[in-house]
């Protein structure tokens, strides 16, 4: 039988993120895309706006996907506000299931504002009824939410850090770190539900055209968890598809110096 999957997530009509690369991702991995859109997000000339959809029919879209028999795995993403946070809790509340959720509280595409009450509200309602976080290094420090820390700079306090933050939600944590951890590498941590430690180091590739590779990796994340794969193995599952988007990216112009990761890059392309 075919698995059905949900994102509940932005929409961003240039595709660098957000549930077209989700349901992108869903159908490459061979599964049935359902969204919920939470904001409209516009990208133009490097600054980022973001609408949220009215919390009511953001309540009746997740309503109406309540007829649905049943998610394998929930996807979740950006979330704007402390009441679409908590909307979502209590539609996770009865769910059986895998549920991946990426932080999204800063963008690469332009600066965005931090509302506090959002963090606590992710903190202390949300993420603890997931079976994964996967924050970028900065997500992990405002999640964490000590000034005195500082990010960390070695393969050690990447662990020390991601360990930390599981403690503190409550659930299996994937943090990506990024690339000053290893010359030439990026490196991706996760502890798992044994507060079990694996640190993943890949090469570096081409920055530019990667708009949307946090989102590929959560959502086949998901996809290779509602496939029965322990998180592990999802993990390093995800890791690999991800890198194989990266390296398929497009860009949006034919002479431009950025562009989208390419989620379908198992399908065959029509040239
Ligand atoms: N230039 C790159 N080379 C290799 N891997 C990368 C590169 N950029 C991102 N990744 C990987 O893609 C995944 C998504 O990371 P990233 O794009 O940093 O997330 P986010 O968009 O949430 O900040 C991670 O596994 C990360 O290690
Ligand atoms: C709706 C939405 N969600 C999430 C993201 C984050 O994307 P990335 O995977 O590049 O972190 C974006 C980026 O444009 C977005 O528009």
């Amino acid at each position: 039988m075919v698995k059905k999957i949900l994102t509940i997530a932005g929409s961003d009509s240039l595709s660098g993120g957000g549930l077209q690369t989700d349901l992108a991702t869903f159908t490459t991995m061979g599964m049935a895309g359902f969204a919920v859109i939470s904001s409209i997000v516009l990208i133009k000339d490097n600054k980022v706006r973001i609408d949220p959809v009215p919390i009511d029919i953001f309540q009746a879209q997740l309503d109406s996907v309540e007829q649905v028999e049943r998610f394998s795995a929930i996807k979740v993403g950006l979330l704007q506000s402390p009441e679409q946070i908590e909307v979502v809790a209590n539609f996770l509340k009865d769910f059986i299931g895998p549920v991946v959720i990426d932080p999204v509280l800063s963008f690469k595409e332009g600066k965005t504002e931090l509302n506090h009450d959002v963090l606590k509200a992710y903190r202390e309602k949300l993420l603890p009824l997931a079976t994964v976080v996967t924050p970028n290094l900065k997500e992990g420090m405002l999640l964490l939410n000590d000034e005195k820390r500082e990010a960390p700079k070695s393969r050690n306090g990447v662990l020390v850090m991601a360990s930390d933050l599981s403690h503190l939600l409550r659930c299996s944590v994937y943090l990506k770190a990024g690339k000053g951890i290893q010359e030439g590498q990026y490196t991706d941590v996760l502890i798992d539900e044994s507060n079990h430690g694996v640190v993943l180091h890949y090469d570096a590739l081409d920055d530019a055209f990667n708009h949307g590779s946090g989102c590929v990796l959560a959502a086949s994340m998901a996809c290779f968890l509602a496939d029965n794969m322990d998180l592990k193995e999802a993990s390093r599952a995800a890791a690999d598809f991800t890198r194989h988007a990266i390296v398929h990216s497009y860009s949006l112009k034919r002479h431009a110096e950025d562009g989208n990761a390419f989620p379908n890059w198992r399908v065959q392309t029509w040239n």
